[in-house]
């Protein structure tokens, strides 16, 4: 698992060394291991000697970090300038940078352009203006070179600590940012490289270790993300000896005669993801279709038999279909059973939700759901609200409802109630396609109703993760959007990176649960 901290969590876990009179020891690690990560990347694209590099310096520390790495890449005979954007820089940094043989310019109002214009041409440039002291965004001269370097569109651009601009607790961006390819982070990844839109900003995060990392060990993390072998072990296995029932039964109730499509997609999927049977609750138009897609799904009107856990609300639209989605509501209150929560059904929300009930709206549902609900104080979200603070509001929303909620996007927000937060971002911007909510929601869906048991009363994988039960839900959320986010990956490789539908996607998901379990296999303890 890779955990995610704010700016003071790593601030706090510096401070000791700092106090002993080591804060030079660690620039000195971090700037190092900038300077390699730099390195790297120039090489795998041209000759390191001779390749030109422009640091934008700010005056604080992660100024002096990109200053130093500039010195380290100057020794390594690149070309190196530096632009001072603060009329000050970090006294040591730039000493070493000048006895390197670095060249510097000082960043005006007057030279903004000519100056992007100059380093644009770069093989890299190295956004080393703010970092975890930043109080807001990029201001003035900076921002405008920031602005000016973005439409240039830099060969190469490593982000030092992470994109200037960005909030390291929230992934909150004060625009303008400039884009990086390469985000080398010192420590500890920020929170702010795991949530949108920062990460959209930060490119590909490398951590680089400066001798913190143990401190960090003993802090509850803002945010958490699962690897491979995490999921590996926390996917359900099936036993030798299961049938279809002890496997998991589903009950669904979506589409409806004007979105069949959701209940064929989420069914399917649902089969695909493992789950024993699929009870399928809705009107005959729709059923003929699911039935058609997937002749092992059972059709049932009114009174479902039982299932270990419900998916309500995909493409639900009609009263009839949606008081069968209130009534198999009802009923997995009463029977404690988890509920996957999509779409249509996110207006049909009790007071307070269990933590097994887990959410799944997009930006657009998530902002009508906090405008509507009372404890929210009447106050109007929008989409854009959502979409600059997912971070906050998918927690909000957690909070509110009592439920876990899974925020759909780029990078998806996972929160418990208590505001345990996991984040994936294994997909690709072709998911973006209708219906790919409706596949994420059948295999969340199938996903559940194999692992309650696992969930509630499991002291193996679930338990080492070390939350709380009722946090344990938003793992196995995070764990069917990485197998959905590594479905449409793996389904768009096939198509040489083209696009995708949502079928396309579905029918990658056994491949995906195969693969991370034979990894699991092969290299668990
Ligand atoms: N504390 C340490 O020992 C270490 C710090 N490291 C680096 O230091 C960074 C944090 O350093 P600092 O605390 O100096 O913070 P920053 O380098 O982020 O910069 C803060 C400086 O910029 C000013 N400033 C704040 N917001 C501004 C804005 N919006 N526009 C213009 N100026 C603004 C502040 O007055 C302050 O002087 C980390 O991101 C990391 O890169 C690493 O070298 C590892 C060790
Ligand atoms: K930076």
């Amino acid at each position: 698992m890779i955990s995610a901290f704010t700016g003071q969590q790593i601030r706090d876990a510096e401070q000791p060394l700092l106090d002993s009179g080591e804060g030079a020891v660690l620039m000195h690690r971090a700037a190092y291991g900038l300077a390699q990560v730099v390195a790297r990347e120039v090489k795998s694209r041209r000759k390191l000697a001779g390749a030109s590099v422009t640091v934008l310096a700010g005056k604080g520390n992660n100024g002096g970090d990109g200053l130093f790495a500039a010195a380290f890449l100057a020794r390594r005979g690149m070309r190196t300038m530096a632009i001072l954007t603060a009329g000050e820089a970090h006294p040591e940094g730039l000493a070493a940078f000048v006895a390197a043989g670095g060249r510097q310019l000082s960043l005006e109002a007057a030279n903004v352009e000519e100056l992007a214009v100059l380093c644009a041409g770069d093989d890299v440039i190295i956004d080393a203006l703010l970092g975890t002291g930043a109080r807001g965004g990029l201001r003035g001269a900076s921002a405008e070179l920031a602005a000016a370097l973005q439409e240039l569109h830099p060969r190469l651009v490593v982000a030092c600590d992470l994109p200037s601009g960005l909030d390291a607790n929230t992934g909150v961006v004060h625009w303008p940012v400039l884009d990086a390819d390469v985000t080398v982070t010192f420590g500890g990844v920020k929170a702010g490289l795991m949530a949108d839109p920062g990460e959209g900003c930060a490119g590909r995060v490398e951590l680089v270790r400066i001798g913190i990392e143990d401190a960090l060990e003993h802090c509850r993390p803002e945010i958490r993300r699962l690897a491979s072998s995490d999921i590996g072990a926390l996917l359900p296995d099936p036993g030798r000896r299961a049938h279809k029932y002890s496997r998991g039964v589903l009950g669904v109730v979506a589409g409806s005669p004007r979105f069949a499509g959701a209940a064929v997609l989420g069914v399917h999927a649902a089969a695909l993801a493992g789950a024993g049977m699929v009870r399928y609750v809705g009107p005959r138009e729709a059923a003929q279709l699911v039935l058609a897609r997937t002749p092992e799904a059972l059709w049932e009107t009114d009174h479902p038999g039982r299932v270990q856990a419900w998916l309500l609300g995909s493409g639900v639209d009609g009263e009839e279909q949606l008081e069968r989605a209130r009534n198999a509501g009802a009923s997995a209150l009463a029977h404690e059973l988890p509920v996957v929560v999509d779409a249509g059904a996110l207006s049909l929300l009790p007071q307070r939700c269990p933590a097994h009930w887990i959410l799944t709206p997009h930006a657009g549902e998530l902002a009508t759901l906090l405008t509507s609900l009372p404890s929210a104080g009447e106050v109007e979200v929008t989409r854009d609200d959502v979409e600059s603070r997912p971070l906050h509001y998918v927690r909000q929303a957690a909070e509110l409802t009592g439920a876990t909620v899974l925020l759909k996007g780029a990078t998806t927000l996972v929160s418990s109630p208590s505001g345990v937060v996991f984040s994936q971002s294994d997909g690709t911007a072709w998911m973006a396609t209708a219906g790919s909510g409706d596949v994420l929601a059948g295999v969340l869906g199938a996903l559940l109703a194999q692992s309650t048991e696992l969930v509630r009363h499991d002291d193996g994988a679930y338990a080492a993760l070390g939350l709380d039960p009722a946090d344990r839900w938003a793992a196995l959320a995070a764990v069917a959007a990485s197998v959905h986010g590594r479905a449409g990956t793996l389904a768009s490789a096939d198509f040489e990176g083209g696009p995708l539908t949502a079928s396309a996607i579905m029918r990658a998901v056994p491949r995906v649960i195969g693969s991370l379990n034979a990894e699991y296999d092969r290299t668990r303890p």
